[in-house]
C-alpha cells in the first residue's frame, strides 16, 4: 500500500502537523507580499532597465506549476531514407513544446549510427537558440520548421514578417548545409573541430558493428544552456546504441530499451514521450493534455499510456496506402464500443481486433481455390520512406510504390503470379474440356480468381511493365516466380484430381481415426501407436476416398468406387481382432453403384483378409498394393498374389463398367 503511494505522482491527502505547516505557508505569503512591494515601490526609470523590471516581477508573480519532468525519445535508423534535416525539424517541435524548459530532455536514437545525424542535430542545437525563443513569442504552431515553412501565406496573420523571414532565412541556410553533407556522405574537418562528439567516429564505425556513443549536445542543467533571450534551453542527447554484428539490434524496441536506461543516468523523468522521426508535434500543449490523464487523482493509478491521435499531411486524393486516424486495441469493438460508437462503426472497426484471425483464411482463399481451378474440379502483406523527388512524385500520382525487396512484396508478388496464372491455366483447361463438367461449375472459383487478378493488376504492371525505381525488383519477381512453380511442383498442397473439401475432409478422418484409435483399449498385437501411424497413413495414401461424399468423378484410371472397396478392404484388414471392428460407409452419394462396389468388396474380403494376415501384406488396400511392381515378394506368396491380382482387375472392370455404363 505505501509503495503505491510513493509511486503516485500527484495526490492530495490530509497529513500530520497542519498547524506547523500553516505557520511556514503565512511565512512565505508574507515574504511574497514583501518582494511584490519593493518591486512596485522601486520601478526603475525607461530605458534604465525597466523592461527587465518589470520581466522579473512577471516572473515572480508567474508561478510555474509542480509539474512533472518528461523524457522525449525520437528514433531514427538511417540518414538515407530518413533525412536528418527533418528529423532535427521533428526534434525541433519536441524542444518548443509549452512547457517547462528545464524539465524537458529530448533524446535522438540514431540506429544508423551516422555522423551525418550527429552534425544535424549539433546543428539543431545551435538553431534552438533562436527558434524556441520564436515559437514561443508569437505562438507559433506547428513548431517543426519544415512543416511551418512549407506553408507561404501564414506570416501575414502573425505581424511578424521581418523575423518570420530572419528565422526562415536562417533555417533554410541549416537545412541546405545539412541536405549537402549528407549528399556529399561526409563532414568537413572545419566543422568537426567544433564539437568534442565528432572524434567518436573513424573510418573503421559501420551502421552494424560500433561502440556506444552518448553526447549531451544541450545540458539543461549547464548556466550556458540558455536561448537568446537567457531562458533555459532542454536537455538534448544523441545516442547510438552499440552495435555488433553477431547480437541482434531488435529495430525500434531495441532502440527504446537503450533510451531507457541512457536517460535514466541523465534525467529519468517519470513521464516519457515516444515519437517516430518522421512525425512531428503539431500541438504545443500535448504534454500537458497528456498530464491531465496521468495526474487525475482517480484515474492515474488505472492509466500508464495515452496515445496522441495522429495527422497525416500528406494522404493523397484516394489513399491507396490506407492512411487514416486510427486507435485501435485487442479489446472487441462491439462489447466496448456499445452505446459509444454506431453499429456501422462497430461493425467497420472489428476487423482491427479481428486480423489475425482473418489473415489464415483471406491466404488461403487468394491461393487454394485457385490452384484447386487448374489441379481439380470445382468446390461448392522497415517501411520505405518517400525521400526524394521521383518517389514524392509517385507518391502525389498515386503510383504504388515498391522498390525495395521485403519479404512482404515476396508474398504480395507470389498470390498475384499464382491467380493469374491459376487463373490462365484453369480456363483453358475448361474450355478444352478437361475436366468433363459443364463449365457453370466452376463459376465460383472463376469469379474468385477474377476478382483477385482485377485487385492485382498495380502489382503486375509494377512486376513487368513498370521501368521506374518503384517498380517491385526483378530479384521479388524472381522468387515469385519460383514460388508459383513450387506451388505446381509440389503435389502435396493439392493431390492430383483432389478437390479442396477432399482433402480436408481426408485431414479430418485422419485425425478423428487416430484419436478414436488412442481411446481402444485391448490391442492384440500392434500397439495403438503404431496403429494410429499406419492409419494415417492409409488415410494419406487414400486421401481420394472421401470424394465420393463430395463429387461423383469418374476418372480413368481411378474409379472411385474401386478406391473405395479398396479403403473398406484395408481397414477390415487391420491387425486387430476381426469381431470388434464394424466398418461403416457413409454414401451421401446415395448410389447404387457405390452400394454395388461395397458388396463386391465384401465378397472379395474373404480371400484378402487371410490373404494378407498369412503373407503380413502392406499395405492392406489392395487398389494400392498392386499398382506398385513387387520384388523379394516371398515365392509362397507370389502365386496366390497373381491370381489375387487377377481378382483386383476383375473387380476393377466390373466396377469401372457399372460406374461408367448408363446405369
Ligand atoms: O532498426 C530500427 C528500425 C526502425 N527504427 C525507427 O522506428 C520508427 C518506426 O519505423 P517506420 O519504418 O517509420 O515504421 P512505420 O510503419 O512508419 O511506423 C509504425 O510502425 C512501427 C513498427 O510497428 C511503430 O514502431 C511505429 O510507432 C508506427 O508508427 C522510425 O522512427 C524508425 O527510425 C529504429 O529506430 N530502428
Ligand atoms: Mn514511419
Amino acid at each position: 500500500m505505501e509503495i503505491s503511494h510513493r509511486q503516485r505522482l500527484f495526490a492530495t491527502e490530509k497529513m500530520g502537523g497542519r498547524l506547523a505547516y500553516r505557520f511556514q505557508a503565512a511565512t512565505v505569503a508574507v515574504g511574497i507580499v514583501l518582494v511584490l512591494y519593493y518591486r512596485a515601490t522601486r520601478l526603475p526609470a525607461a530605458g534604465e532597465g525597466r523592461a527587465a523590471w518589470v520581466g522579473m516581477l512577471a516572473a515572480e508573480v508567474w508561478h510555474e506549476e509542480n509539474l512533472p519532468g518528461v523524457d522525449i525519445f525520437v528514433c531514427t535508423a538511417d540518414p538515407h531514407s530518413e533525412p536528418p534535416s527533418l528529423v532535427i525539424s521533428t526534434v525541433l517541435s519536441l524542444m518548443a513544446y509549452n512547457y517547462p524548459s528545464e524539465k524537458l530532455s529530448v533524446y535522438l536514437s540514431d540506429d544508423g549510427g551516422s555522423i551525418l545525424t550527429f552534425y544535424a542535430l549539433w546543428e539543431a542545437s545551435m538553431f534552438a537558440k533562436k527558434w524556441i525563443p520564436f515559437c514561443k513569442r508569437y505562438n507559433i504552431e506547428p513548431r517543426s520548421p519544415a512543416a511551418l515553412f512549407s506553408e507561404s501565406e501564414r506570416q501575414q496573420n502573425l505581424g511578424c514578417t521581418k523575423e518570420w523571414s530572419f528565422i526562415k532565412d536562417l533555417y533554410e541556410d541549416m537545412r541546405e548545409r545539412i541536405d549537402t553533407a549528407v549528399m556529399s556522405g561526409k563532414i568537413t574537418e572545419e566543422i568537426k573541430l567544433k564539437h568534442k562528439g565528432f572524434k567518436e567516429w573513424n573510418s573503421e564505425i559501420t551502421s552494424n558493428n560500433h561502440q556506444p556513443i552518448v553526447q549531451i549536445m544541450i545540458d539543461g542543467k549547464s548556466r550556458n544552456a540558455v536561448d537568446d533571450n537567457g531562458t533555459t534551453l532542454p536537455t538534448l542527447v544523441y545516442m547510438a546504441r552499440e552495435k555488433r554484428p553477431q547480437y541482434h539490434h531488435n529495430f525500434k524496441a531495441g532502440a527504446l530499451n537503450s533510451l531507457i536506461r541512457v536517460s535514466s543516468v541523465i534525467s529519468d523523468s517519470p513521464i516519457i514521450l515516444n515519437v517516430d522521426c518522421d512525425m512531428y508535434s503539431n500541438n504545443c500543449d500535448t504534454i500537458r493534455d497528456a498530464l491531465c490523464f496521468f495526474l487525475d487523482e482517480e484515474m492515474e493509478q488505472n492509466i500508464g499510456y495515452v496515445q496522441c491521435p495522429q495527422n497525416y499531411n500528406n494522404i493523397t486524393t484516394n489513399n491507396i496506402y490506407g492512411n487514416s486516424f486510427l486507435v485501435f486495441n485487442e479489446y472487441c469493438t462491439f462489447l466496448y464500443g456499445h452505446g459509444k460508437i454506431k453499429l456501422q462503426l462497430q461493425m467497420g472497426y472489428s476487423i482491427y481486433g479481428l486480423w489475425a484471425v482473418n489473415s489464415l483464411p483471406t491466404l488461403y482463399y487468394v491461393m487454394v481455390p485457385s490452384l484447386s481451378l487448374v489441379r481439380a474440379p470445382p468446390i461448392p502483406k522497415v517501411t520505405t520512406k518517400v525521400s526524394d523527388n521521383d518517389e514524392a512524385k509517385r507518391y502525389e500520382q498515386e503510383t504504388l510504390e515498391f522498390g525495395s525487396s521485403s519479404p512482404e512484396y515476396v508474398i504480395i508478388a507470389t498470390v498475384a503470379l499464382l491467380n493469374i496464372v491459376c487463373l490462365v491455366g484453369g480456363l483453358s483447361q475448361i474450355m478444352a474440356g478437361i475436366w468433363n463438367m459443364p463449365w457453370n461449375v466452376f463459376l465460383p472459383q472463376v469469379i474468385l480468381c477474377g476478382m483477385i487478378v482485377i485487385t492485382n493488376i498495380p502489382i503486375y504492371e509494377a512486376m513487368l511493365l513498370r521501368k521506374d525505381k518503384g517498380r517491385i525488383p526483378s530479384s521479388v519477381t524472381l522468387a515469385s516466380i519460383g514460388f508459383v512453380m513450387l506451388a505446381f511442383l509440389n503435389r502435396l498442397i493439392l493431390p492430383n484430381n483432389t478437390t479442396i473439401c477432399d482433402s480436408l475432409d481426408a485431414h479430418k478422418t485422419r485425425q478423428e481415426r487416430s484419436h478414436g484409435l488412442n481411446d481402444s483399449n485391448g490391442v492384440e498385437s500392434d500397439s495403438v501407436r503404431e496403429m494410429a501411424k499406419r492409419s494415417s497413413e492409409l488415410v494419406s495414401t487414400s486421401a481420394a476416398s472421401s470424394q465420393l461424399a463430395l463429387t461423383r468423378r469418374m476418372t480413368h484410371t481411378q474409379p472411385p468406387n474401386l478406391v473405395i472397396s479398396s479403403v473398406l478392404l484395408s481397414v477390415m484388414a487391420y491387425s486387430y481382432m476381426s469381431e470388434k471392428i464394424s466398418v461403416y460407409l457413409s454414401d451421401d452419394g446415395c448410389s447404387i453403384l457405390t452400394f454395388y462396389a461395397i458388396w463386391e468388396a465384401s465378397r472379395f474380403a474373404k480371400h484378402w483378409l487371410p490373404f494378407h494376415k498369412r503373407y503380413k501384406i502392406e499395405p492392406r488396400s489392395p487398389a494400392a498394393y498392386f499398382s506398385k511392381s513387387r520384388k523379394g515378394v516371398t515365392i509362397c506368396a507370389a502365386k496366390k498374389e497373381r491370381s489375387f491380382k487377377c481378382s483386383t482387375f476383375d473387380m476393377a472392370t466390373d466396377l469401372r463398367f457399372w460406374g461408367a455404363g448408363p446405369a
